[in-house]
Formats: C-alpha cells, sequence, structure tokens
C-alpha cells in the first residue's frame, strides 16, 4: 500500500502537451528571458530542446507580443535547415517551445573556439541557410536576425537557422521598423527607406564574411560610426583576404552585399534570386537536391566528444538556481490575471505537430496551416497576407534610443549583438 503512493501519476498523452510528458535532461543554453534544455517525450523517447520562458520576466521586460508572435510563426514553418517547433504549451509561470534539438552549437560558439571556418564549410553553410530564408521569404516571413549567434549546428553538422523573436509577415507595403542586431542589418533598415525580406539576404551576407575572415564587413567604434559605415563604406577584404577564400566566394559575398536591394543575389522575385545564387559558380560543388534532404555529408562534424555548448548554464542550473524547474498542475482559477499574464494565457496557445498540420517544406506534407491548426490556435485558417495580424506593429518600433548614443566599450559588445526588439 505504501508503494502505491510513491508511483508516478500515469501520464496522459492523449491529452493536451504538457511538461509532465517530458523527462528533463541537462541545461545547454539561456536566453534573454529563459533557459533551454535537452528533453526527452516519455513516449516517443525523441530528444528535442525545451526552451522555456519565465512569463513574469517576459511581463516585466514587455516581450509579450515578441513571444506570442514567435509562437505563430514557428507554428507556420517546417524546413530542414529550420529549428523546428514541435510542441508548445505553457503552464502557470512558464511558456514552453519543444524544438528540434541541435546538439553542435551554434556559429557563434564555434567562431570564438576556432577563429574562422574554412571557405568550404560557409559555403555549405551558406547553401543550407539560403535554402531556409528562401522558404521562409515564400511563406511570407522575413527573419530579420540572421547572425552566428542564431544558426545551431546539429551533430552532423548541418546548418539550421533559429530565433524567430522578431521575425515578422510582409506584405508589399515596406517596414520602417529598426529591428535585428546591428551590424547583421541592411543599409536600406538603418537609413529607414522602407525594408522588406531582401534583408535576410544581407544579413546572410554579412555572416559569410565574418564566418571566413574572422570579422564583419562593416565596423565602427560607436553605432552611428557602423550605421554610416553600412550605408557608405566600400566593400572592402582583408589583406590575406585570398588565402582565406576564391573569388566566386568573394563574388557571392560582394553579391549579397549589394546596398541596392534590386540587384542583391537572392533578391530577384518569384524565387528567380535564390535560383540565380544556386546556380553561381561558387556552388558547383554543391548537389542541391541531396543537400536538402540532409544527405549530404557536412565538411564540419562538431566534435561528439566535447560539449558544444557553454557548460556552465548546467552547472548554474545545478548549483545557483532556486526555482529548478518542475511539471506542475495548473491552478483552477485564472481570475485575477493581470491584462499581459491573460494576453499569454488566451494567445500562447498549445501545439503538437503529430496533431496539427502545417506549410512543409517536405513534398509529402505540403499544405498550409490546416483548420485544425487554426481552430486551436485561434488563427485565421491562412496565413496572414499582411503585417496586419502580427501582434505588433511595424511602426513606432525604435532601436533603443539612448542606445544609439553610446560610446566607448559597451559599443562593441552591443555591436555584437543589439538585440533591439520591437515593442508597442
Ligand atoms: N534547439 C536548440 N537546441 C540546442 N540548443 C539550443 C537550441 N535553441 C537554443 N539553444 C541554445 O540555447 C541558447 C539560448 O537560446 P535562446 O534562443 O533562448 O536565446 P537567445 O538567442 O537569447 O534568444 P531570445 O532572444 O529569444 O531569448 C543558444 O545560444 C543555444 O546555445
Amino acid at each position: 500500500m505504501g508503494a502505491a503512493c510513491c508511483r508516478p501519476t500515469p501520464v496522459d498523452f492523449d491529452g493536451e502537451v504538457s511538461l509532465f510528458h517530458f523527462v528533463l535532461l541537462r541545461c545547454v543554453g539561456k536566453g534573454a528571458f529563459g533557459k533551454v534544455r535537452v528533453v526527452q517525450h516519455k513516449q516517443t523517447r525523441d530528444l528535442y530542446a525545451l526552451k522555456y520562458i519565465n512569463k513574469t520576466k517576459c511581463v516585466k521586460m514587455k516581450a509579450v507580443p515578441n513571444v506570442i508572435q514567435e509562437r505563430r510563426l514557428l507554428e507556420e514553418v517546417d524546413h530542414p535547415f529550420i529549428v523546428n517547433l514541435r510542441y508548445a504549451f505553457q503552464d502557470d509561470e512558464n511558456c514552453f517551445f519543444v524544438l528540434d534539438l541541435m546538439l553542435g552549437g551554434d556559429l557563434r560558439f564555434h567562431l570564438e573556439r576556432l577563429g574562422s571556418l574554412p571557405e568550404d564549410v560557409v559555403k555549405f553553410y551558406v547553401a543550407q541557410l539560403s535554402s531556409a530564408v528562401e522558404f521562409l521569404h515564400q511563406s511570407g516571413i522575413m527573419h530579420r536576425d540572421i547572425k552566428p549567434d542564431n544558426i545551431l549546428l546539429d551533430e552532423r553538422g548541418n546548418a539550421h537557422l533559429t530565433d524567430f523573436n522578431i521575425a515578422v509577415h510582409f506584405s508589399e507595403r515596406k517596414l520602417t521598423g529598426v529591428a535585428g542586431s546591428m551590424a547583421y542589418m541592411a543599409p536600406e533598415i538603418l537609413t529607414k527607406r522602407g525594408y522588406t525580406c531582401h534583408i535576410d539576404w544581407w544579413s546572410l551576407g554579412v555572416c559569410a564574411y565574418e564566418l571566413i575572415f574572422s570579422r564583419r564587413p562593416f565596423r565602427g567604434r560607436t553605432n552611428s560610426d557602423l550605421t554610416y559605415s553600412i550605408s557608405k563604406d566600400p566593400l572592402k577584404w582583408p589583406e590575406d583576404a585570398e588565402k582565406k577564400c576564391t573569388r566566386a566566394g568573394m563574388l557571392v559575398i560582394k553579391g549579397l552585399l549589394d546596398r541596392d536591394p534590386s540587384r542583391r543575389f537572392g533578391c530577384k522575385p518569384d524565387g528567380e534570386g535564390y535560383q540565380e545564387l544556386r546556380r553561381h559558380p561558387w556552388f558547383k560543388s554543391i548537389d542541391w537536391d541531396t543537400l536538402e534532404t540532409k544527405q549530404q555529408v557536412s565538411p564540419f562534424i562538431p566534435d561528439p566528444k566535447k560539449a558544444n555548448f557553454d557548460a556552465s548554464h548546467e552547472l548554474e542550473e545545478l548549483l545557483l538556481e532556486d526555482n529548478p524547474l518542475k511539471a506542475k498542475q495548473r491552478k483552477a482559477n485564472q481570475d485575477n490575471l493581470s491584462a499581459e499574464m491573460r494576453q499569454m494565457e488566451e494567445q500562447f496557445t498549445s501545439y503538437d505537430f503529430k496533431k496539427m498540420q502545417r506549410r512543409s517544406y517536405y513534398p509529402h506534407n505540403q499544405q498550409l496551416i490546416s483548420t485544425a491548426t487554426a481552430t486551436s490556435s485561434g488563427l485565421a485558417s491562412s496565413r496572414p497576407e499582411t503585417p496586419a495580424n502580427d501582434l505588433r506593429p511595424e511602426h513606432g518600433v525604435t532601436i533603443n534610443g539612448e542606445s544609439m548614443e553610446l560610446q566607448g566599450p559597451e559599443v562593441e559588445e552591443m555591436n555584437k549583438e543589439i538585440t533591439e526588439k520591437e515593442y508597442r
């Protein structure tokens, strides 16, 4: 009888997904609003990354619309080179994203560890990421924050785009809100001329340059210097550039870093820009069909014996976390919630990729979000055509004004990562 009371409560896998469905494993990362840890689904035994966001912190940082928007956009995509959403749910304390697990670390981590990456590795990643970027653009979504920190490797060394925190839908109407990480921002964002999805191709060019030459193409000690450099400085190559990159590679990077979006690589309408890029001689060694089915062997395989992430996150979780993550039943009474908490409660809806269909890259699953998804999430039954359905307005979005004026050592850090979030 005594034993019976210690038996774990059986998990209802047919019911709505919750933290009870997962075994919590090690901590692998820390984001602005929460942590990321490896989890295993108790029924399927599949491993995933669980990203959890503390609701109170999220309200304090005025990031509720971003989190809801990220959840909504992720529901719309499924691509081999995107860190796809598999489940979403919430409890009283946290919002949870269950994502494809990437055990190979992010490209910032590898760049810092190795100094730079060989050209053939970068070419492989640019090819994989351009497939993801094209898919997003065909789905009416621009990412707006492509940078090495947001590119994650799986254990076989395939690159995946992540962090849809400031991604938005786009339409023919250009956006003017300044958002992204400044060093990777296209000139048309900074000069406020209005921009569209072409900005992602520019950011990919900045990443390729930085990964090969271990410095960024445009730099500045202050934000205004950086803005000037991005919008006016001629593209320069390091003195030893030819030792690190072929002429064809430099031509692709130059094409991606064209200030005129109508000439920039990748940007011609109706997918023609992407097709042109694929046909470029630099990519001669890439077999695009086997690339997109992940049958090609990556020229860089992360060392499986080394942790490809900062081990201090796990240590911090073990030693310093006074409120460790634990599956908890929800409170029955949700009456006294603040407006923001209620918004999260209502709009951060549950998601289960096994039960809901979505727009997929994979041809056998190629369809727009089904009515089932739409009903469950309270969304319209097809992808919104304009940013009007986005939670965050594209106007009134500012880079933190004070940050723009910062001088000195903070600037370098900020240039590395100004995560200008869009808030109401
Ligand atoms: N799917 C994943 N698989 C493995 N590790 C991940 C995954 N997603 C994130 N991580 C790790 O966790 C770290 C934090 O990720 P997260 O997206 O929460 O933070 P962030 O980049 O600051 O984003 P945000 O701005 O949304 O908080 C990443 O740098 C990465 O090392």
